[in-house]
């Protein structure tokens, strides 16, 4: 039997690569996908290069979390919606048993106080935060599969807490001092229009942003503090550059351990078996060209002598392993598919 899944915020572009995995995922059953200005239209009519993909009798629903509470057929609920709105649908759906898993920023935070602080108000919904959990497939501790709701991590944050993460906790590298600068393409910002991100604007431009206390931030410090067993406190330097799609970042870590070899090793055994992650040899600098499309987050390192730093780079699809891949990633891992199924 097929999983029967649905997509809540389907118009967006998360939404829209959610579309395009699941159609081509050979256990899922892409039963709703819902949007507030598609509603009532064909699905293959707004987005045409899904014809022969999805069944054209495919239309896009209104996002209404009681009419997808009350189909009983559905396994499995994506919410691509804004946070703060994924909340409100969140906890209906969950309170009807319903297994979601949330692209939004929402329940990514164990503490909902770092959530007041880097969001400028309250958490909407704390008792659903506290069983949440936040899930990078490949550093998670086991135990995640027991909870209801799982928060599918950030773009910036995959990027930067998968390298780090194995290493804080085999103390390869010291906690503080980490400096992670990172690019994003234009899609990061999702589908909205906005002055600042019209083509003549981006074309032919870098720009940094979100300083000094991205967002990304909070959820980045929380889970590598997590993976050192003491607080980790980094600069996050955002920037915005002008591609479709990719994160690339740099990420430079004073040694603990000044060894290259001892670094590698630490990855190479966390990250065995692990298809969604691809460890290139240092001197090598992963290419976001090289992941557009996949669900992997490619990633290098180099000793510098003179700094005593290890200087780390990762690359990788932010619509994929940033957000969708990596939700379809953790659906997979949750129903007992094959953790690739449907994503290589
Ligand atoms: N873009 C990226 O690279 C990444 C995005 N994310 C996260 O995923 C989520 C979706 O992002 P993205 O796809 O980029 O965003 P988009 O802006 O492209 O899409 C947002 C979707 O939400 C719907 N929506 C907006 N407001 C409301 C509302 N008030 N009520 C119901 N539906 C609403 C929109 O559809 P409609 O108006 O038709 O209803 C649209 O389908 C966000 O939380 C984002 O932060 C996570 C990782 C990476
Ligand atoms: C380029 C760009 O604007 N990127 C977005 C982050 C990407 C994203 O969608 O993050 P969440 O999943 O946490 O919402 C930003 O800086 O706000």
């Amino acid at each position: 039997m097929k999983l029967k899944a649905a997509i809540v915020g389907a118009s967006g572009y998360s939404g829209e690569e959610l579309i395009r995995l699941l159609a081509g995922h050979p256990q899922v059953d892409l039963a709703a996908v819902t949007s507030r200005s598609l509603a009532g239209k064909p699905l293959i009519e707004q987005m045409p290069q899904f014809r022969g993909l999805v069944p054209a009798d495919l239309c896009f629903t209104a996002s209404d979390a009681e009419a997808l509470t009350a189909d009983a057929s559905l396994d499995v609920i994506f919410l691509a919606l804004p946070h703060g709105v994924a909340a409100e649908y969140a906890v209906t759906l969950v309170a009807a048993g319903k297994k979601v898993i949330d692209l939004s920023a929402d329940f990514r935070l164990g503490c909902p106080k770092l959530y007041e602080e880097y969001y400028g108000k309250p958490h909407p919904e704390p008792e659903l935060l506290e069983k949440a959990a936040y899930v990078i497939p490949e550093v998670t501790p086991d135990g995640w599969q027991s909870a209801p709701l799982i928060a599918s991590p950030g773009c910036y944050p995959t990027s930067i807490i998968t390298p780090l993460y194995p290493l804080l906790k085999n103390g390869i590298i010291k906690t503080t001092g980490i400096v992670a600068n990172s690019l994003s393409g234009i899609s990061g910002a999702g589908r909205k229009t906005a002055e600042h991100l019209l083509f003549a604007e981006r074309a032919e431009s870098v720009k940094a942003y979100g300083l000094p206390k991205h967002r990304h931030l909070s959820e980045i410090e929380e889970q590598l503090s997590d993976a050192a067993g003491e607080s980790v406190v980094i600069n996050f330097n955002p920037h915005l550059a002008p591609m479709r799609r990719g994160i690339a970042s740099t990420i430079t870590v004073p040694a603990a351990k000044p060894e290259i070899e001892a670094l590698y090793s630490v990855w190479e055994s966390a990250f065995e078996g692990r298809a969604c992650v691809g460890i290139l040899p240092t001197g090598q600098t992963p290419d976001t060209a090289h992941t557009v499309g996949t669900n992997r987050v490619d990633m290098s390192a180099v000793y510098d002598e003179r700094t005593g730093n290890f200087v780390i780079t990762s690359a990788e699809d932010n619509l994929v392993k940033g957000a969708s891949g990596q939700a379809v990633q953790i659906m997979n891992l949750w129903f007992g598919l094959k953790e690739t199924e449907g994503l290589f």
